[in-house]
């Protein structure tokens, strides 16, 4: 029977919402790059959590830093890029939001500009190639850097809106939730929203964040990451969960992620089940795939065995995830169509595996 789901989930055509980019570099391409900077002396431990580990959020956030070391020139970034869009193609992903924080890096030139120009150069090879993928782009801004930096990242996003023919769809708010406060970044969100660019915030990652979480919530944003901590049985409030409800907001969720970084206890305590039940447009994504050592098929496993999903449900899962995603409505009709047809077929061939 698992077998069974976890063929079907490898099977089922996905769409994939919440994945930064560096934290979603397969140990394969952490390989490549720990080779091109011997000199940094970086090991694998040091860029993910493995099977039944746990960390710290703070931990968590040290991984990021060593990866970026990794990640520092054009040539990095195109790798990195091209190398995730593949995986997640090969992991049955059919259309991608990928999100990255624009980086400068003073040692080897790398501006902010450049940064973005090459995630879409990288979109765009895969695209040449056949990869079988839509992908689009989310600019990041890092709530760490305060409400300067993200103003800037929020006028290099709408030049790129305007610029990208349709690949730049909208910003991300990101980055240790512990740090800094959301109301200081309102202006640049809003600014953003009024130019066009959809927001998808990380908002209640933590407990005891009602105010900022109120507050953001008021934007209102078009999609939110985690949210874990917004209903009343995680300290959050009813008030909140109406807001949710009232504005149709949906929500991404990263189960081992979450698991991982122990701001949920156990996979059955996820908050996945509390909005599911409630019919709420609920999207499961890996958030951080390399990091923490998961794919998107993984997550749909964990989905089903921890809440009891049968295929039909799961089907309905990632094609309500369509609904969700930033590019236009003639995109999201593409993609039902897609669905559409290979329903019937990966209905029967998961089941003709299993008599062989
Ligand atoms: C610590 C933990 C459990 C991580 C998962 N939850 C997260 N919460 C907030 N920001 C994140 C998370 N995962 C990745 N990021 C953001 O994504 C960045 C890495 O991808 P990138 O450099 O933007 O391409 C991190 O530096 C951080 O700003
Ligand atoms: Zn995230």
């Amino acid at each position: 029977m698992d077998h069974e789901v976890g063929l079907f989930c490898r099977e089922l055509p996905k769409v994939e919402l919440h994945a930064h980019l560096n934290g979603s570099v397969s140990y394969q391409t952490i390989e490549k790059l720990i080779r091109r900077k011997p000199h940094l002396n970086i090991e694998h431990s040091m860029t993910a959590i493995g099977k039944g580990q746990r960390r710290t959020l703070e931990e968590c956030f040290q991984v990021f830093k060593v990866i970026h070391q990794l990640v520092d020139t054009e040539e990095d970034i195109l790798m990195v890029a091209t190398d995730v869009i593949r995986e997640f193609a090969e992991d049955g992903v059919k259309y991608l939001e990928l999100r990255s924080t624009p980086r400068e890096e003073k040692n080897t030139g790398l501006t902010k500009k450049r940064y973005v120009e090459t995630i879409i150069k990288a979109i765009q090879q895969c695209k040449n190639e056949g990869v079988d993928i839509d992908v689009r782009f989310l600019v990041a801004i890092d709530r760490r850097n305060g409400p300067e930096a993200a103003m800037e990242t929020v006028k290099l996003a709408e030049e790129f809106l305007l610029s990208s023919d349709g690949l730049v769809v909208g910003l991300d708010l990101s980055g240790d939730p512990k740090v800094g406060h959301g109301k200081d970044l309102l202006p640049a969100l809003q600014r953003g929203r009024n130019s066009g660019l959809k927001l998808s915030l990380h908002l209640s990652e933590v407990p005891s964040q009602l105010e900022e979480s109120d507050l953001l919530l008021n934007l209102p944003p078009d999609r939110i990451g985690h949210g874990t901590f917004l209903h009343p049985e995680m300290g959050g409030s009813q008030s909140l969960v109406d807001k949710v409800l009232k504005n149709n907001i949906p929500l991404e969720l990263c189960l081992t992620s979450n698991v991982k970084g122990q701001t949920v206890p156990s996979y059955s305590k996820h908050h996945f089940k509390y909005w599911y039940q409630l019919g709420h447009p609920s999207v499961i994504c890996t958030d951080d795939k390399g990091v923490f050592c998961t794919d998107l098929s993984h997550e749909y496993q964990l989905v089903a065995s921890t809440f009891g999903l049968s295929r039909e449900a799961l089907w309905n899962l990632s094609q309500q995830a369509i609904d969700c995603i930033f590019a236009p409505e003639t995109v999201k009709q593409q993609l039902k169509w897609r669905w559409t047809d290979l329903k019937h077929h990966i209905f029967t061939v998961t089941k003709d595996a299993l008599n062989k």
